[in-house]
């Protein structure tokens, strides 16, 4: 007998990989009510689903799946308590979000040019996603450091403090969201923090909107010496304030990890994960890839800057997420929840530039070496 699975719409991919084991109802996760899946044995969810007590208190669910990283919409505690297996998906979004950082960088006046000439990138939180970037930089040649107090200092490769991080030229912010002491992230970001940060730095969170204070960080952006910042994610999201909104270099809708691939990768997991806890024939995994994607690139970028900016821009430039945003915000700034629900909903196929071939001529020196470090294969 077939298993009966309740899934996010958001989803990509589940009937492919599971539609020969499970009956699968497909459902809105933000208005997701413990009556839908009362009946369920497995549910799968995207971060805008409470799960709790209130959603499957006396439901038959054995398995939850979380096509996401992030975890604190999720009762673990209570999910354990019950013996209901649980899976997340880190990392399957994690080169997204590297690619939407390295945008943010390279599309914000010449801070990529002064980070190849040894500036430095702070990193808040070395999970998937600080991991990524650290390696991600590491092949780029350019400087970092990473804080992560939950970690043992010999994990991370380049250690520094909090202050170390906050004082570096770029700083990325990738922790999970947690109140849990004696490291709470929830506003790591106060004011005094968002103070210390000068005019001259970078500061990009596409973390979790409440690691950064929201109202802080609005009056810290409207003085006179403000940093630049760039918010993926806001507190209170889908209701983000419009004012702080008008005050980021760029502003998207929680779109950082929302490539295809990433997607398609996050489906493959919860269908493993599934069908490995329950004892079912495993996925047939062939079925929800991406396509192999082939780039271009012209004969002759001036530097190490431009090659970046020539393959990165290909598949991702942050400026039009950042326009669909503010148009929604100057069109109905009164149904901003709705609409930035809609552009998540709605969002198009984003490929990642990792695992692209480049076709054409064959690369030489540092259009090479470039290619490589953005892990784009050549043909
Ligand atoms: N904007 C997006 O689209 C997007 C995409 C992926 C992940 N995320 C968010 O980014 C977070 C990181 O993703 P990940 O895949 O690396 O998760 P992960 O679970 O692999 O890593 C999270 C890291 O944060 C660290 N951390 C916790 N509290 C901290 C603190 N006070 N200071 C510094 N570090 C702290 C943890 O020790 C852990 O190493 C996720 O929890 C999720 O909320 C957002
Ligand atoms: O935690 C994550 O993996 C990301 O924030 C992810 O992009 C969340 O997407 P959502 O579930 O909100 O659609």
């Amino acid at each position: 007998m077939k298993l009966k699975l309740v899934a996010d719409e958001n989803i990509p991919g589940i009937e492919d990989l599971l539609g020969p084991v499970a009956h699968i109802t497909r459902v809105a996760g933000r208005d997701l009510q413990a009556e839908a899946v009362r009946d369920a044995d497995a549910l799968f969810v995207r971060s805008v689903t409470q799960v709790d007590a209130g959603l499957l208190e006396g439901s038959r669910v054995r398995f939850v799946g979380t096509a996401t990283a992030g975890t604190d919409h999720i009762d673990k505690v209570w999910l354990r308590q019950q013996q209901i297996a649980f899976h997340s998906c880190a990392g399957s979004n994690a080169n997204a979000v590297v690619e939407y950082v390295l945008a943010a960088i390279a599309e914000t006046g010449d801070t990529l040019e002064r980070l190849f000439a040894g500036a430095r990138v702070g990193i808040v939180g070395y999970g998937h996603v600080g991991r990524s970037l650290a390696a991600r930089l590491d092949a780029l040649a350019i400087e970092w450091c990473a804080y992560d107090p939950w970690m043992d200092k010999g994990a991370i490769a380049r250690p520094g403090t909090l202050a170390d991080v906050n004082a570096s030229d770029v700083i990325c912010i990738h922790a999970e969201l947690t109140r849990r002491e004696p490291w709470p992230s929830h506003h790591l970001y106060d004011a005094a923090a968002l103070d210390a940060i000068r005019s001259s730095q970078l500061l990009i969170n596409a973390s979790r909107g409440p690691v950064v204070d929201n109202a802080a960080l609005k009056q810290r952006l409207s003085a006179a010496n403000a940093p630049v910042a760039v918010l993926d994610v806001w507190e209170q999201e889908p209701q983000l304030d419009l004012e702080l909104l008008e005050l980021v270099r760029f502003g998207s809708a929680h779109i950082a990890g929302y490539s295809i691939d990433g997607k398609l990768r996050a489906s493959r997991m919860l269908a493993e994960a599934l069908t490995g806890s329950l004892g079912l024939k495993p996925p047939v995994v062939g079925s929800a890839t991406a396509p192999q994607l082939e780039l271009g690139l012209g004969t002759g970028p001036a530097d190490r800057a431009a090659v970046v900016r020539g393959l990165l821009g290909q598949v991702y430039r942050l400026a039009e997420d950042d326009q669909l945003l503010r148009s929604k915000a100057n069109d109905v700034p009164e149904c901003i929840g709705t609409a930035f629900d809609e552009l998540r909903r709605g969002y198009r196929q984003r490929r990642e530039l990792a695992g692209a071939v480049l076709v054409g001529l064959r690369p030489q020196g540092f259009v090479r070496d470039i290619a490589a470090a953005l892990g784009v294969l050549c043909a």
